[in-house]
This record gives C-alpha cells, sequence and structure tokens, in this order.
C-alpha cells in the first residue's frame, strides 16, 4: 500500500490514502450499501424544532453496541460480509480496532453533514476514526474550534479514500460536508469508531 498523505495542524493529525480501494472493491462495496443496509432518515431535534436530518444514516457494529449521536440513540445493525471485511482491512491500515461504523448517505449535492466533532463520551480520549468515501466526490473541511486565525483545511474526498483523523483532531478541531450545487449524484461515507 502507498504511503498515506499526512496533513498536520495545530492539534490536527490526518493521514490520506486517496487510492485505498480499487474499483473492483469499491463496486462491490457500492452493492452492498445499496442492498444489505436499511437507511433511516432519522430526525433532530434542534433549538426546540423537529429536522430530520439532511442525509440517510445507518449504524453498524458488534452485536448489543449502542451510540448517543446528536441525542439520538441508535442500536448497532450486523455487519454484512462485505463490511465486515472492510472493517478488518481499515483496522489493519489504521493499526487500531473498530466495532462500529456510522454510515452516511448523501443522495446529492443538498444532502451534507453540519459542523461536529467525532466527540461523543463512548469513544474515549483522542479517539482514531476512520473514514471511507464511495461515489461523488465530496468537500470535507476542518476547523480549529478556538483557534480563530488558524486556516481551515479543505479535503476534497475521492472514491475509494481513506482518511484518518488521528490523535487530538477530535477534541481540538470539527468537521463538515457542506452542501454544493455542483454535485448531483450520489456519495457514501463509512466512518468506522471503536466504542468502548
Ligand atoms: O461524510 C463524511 O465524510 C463525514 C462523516 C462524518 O463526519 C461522521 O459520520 O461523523
Ligand atoms: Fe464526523
Amino acid at each position: 500500500m502507498e504511503k498515506p498523505e499526512l496533513i498536520c495542524g495545530p492539534d490536527l493529525s490526518l493521514y490520506l490514502w486517496r487510492d485505498f480501494l480499487n474499483a473492483d472493491e469499491q463496486q462491490n462495496l457500492l452493492h452492498s450499501l445499496r442492498h444489505d443496509i436499511e437507511w433511516r432518515i432519522d430526525k433532530i431535534k434542534l433549538f426546540g424544532k423537529e429536522h430530520f436530518i439532511p442525509r440517510r444514516q445507518a449504524f453498524i457494529g458488534d452485536h448489543g453496541l449502542s451510540y448517543r449521536y446528536s441525542k439520538l440513540t441508535l442500536t448497532a445493525d450486523a455487519w454484512p460480509t462485505p463490511l465486515d471485511r472492510l472493517r478488518n482491512t481499515v483496522s489493519r491500515q489504521c493499526d487500531t480496532p473498530f466495532n462500529c461504523a456510522l454510515l452516511n448517505h448523501y443522495r446529492d449535492g443538498q444532502d451534507k453533514m453540519g459542523w461536529h466533532s467525532d466527540d461523543e463520551p463512548e469513544l474515549g480520549q483522542n479517539p482514531a476514526v476512520a473514514s471511507i468515501s464511495l461515489g461523488e466526490a465530496r468537500r470535507f473541511v476542518l476547523r480549529h474550534k478556538t483557534m480563530k486565525s488558524c486556516e481551515k483545511v479543505d479535503l476534497t474526498l475521492t472514491s475509494g479514500s481513506l482518511l484518518l483523523m488521528a490523535g487530538t483532531t477530535q477534541h481540538f478541531w470539527q468537521h463538515s460536508v457542506p452542501a454544493s450545487k455542483r454535485v448531483h449524484q450520489e456519495r457514501y461515507n463509512l466512518t468506522f469508531r471503536y466504542i468502548r
């Protein structure tokens, strides 16, 4: 496997493998994501008002795991075999275990994810979060939470890429997937995590 690109900044450590999955692997995973996953459109409460989240999502993991995410409690669905295999190759590449994955489906450029950190307490301090992207390329933007003078990091995550967010990244930085008028195709993203 190629060496990753390192993207560093104050309190930030990212590792990016742009061509982690070949075309066949991407096709097999897309097939599984389209056929084996029960996608949900969850509602969340923001400032007292209920909204549908602007994407579809699912949560898969080892038996019995659950995850609190934006005030929702998600119980893990079982791993479809191709995604369990992917979990293992991602674990090996990142040299860290993962027992669950949050899956996001951005149907087109209007679907998005707002600013947040993957800093739920059950992930522990300085969690490693590994992100696989499939389908249309989307921008993935990071900003420091407190150092306003610190420049944003603006990446494009292409199909088949693996991004590892490590070290203190989740503690000090937020990330987002902005909407884009130019994007008309779908994208899937899987973030592998380890819940204690
Ligand atoms: O879609 C992405 O690239 C990011 C997903 C994400 O931030 C998350 O699942 O917490
Ligand atoms: Fe995230």
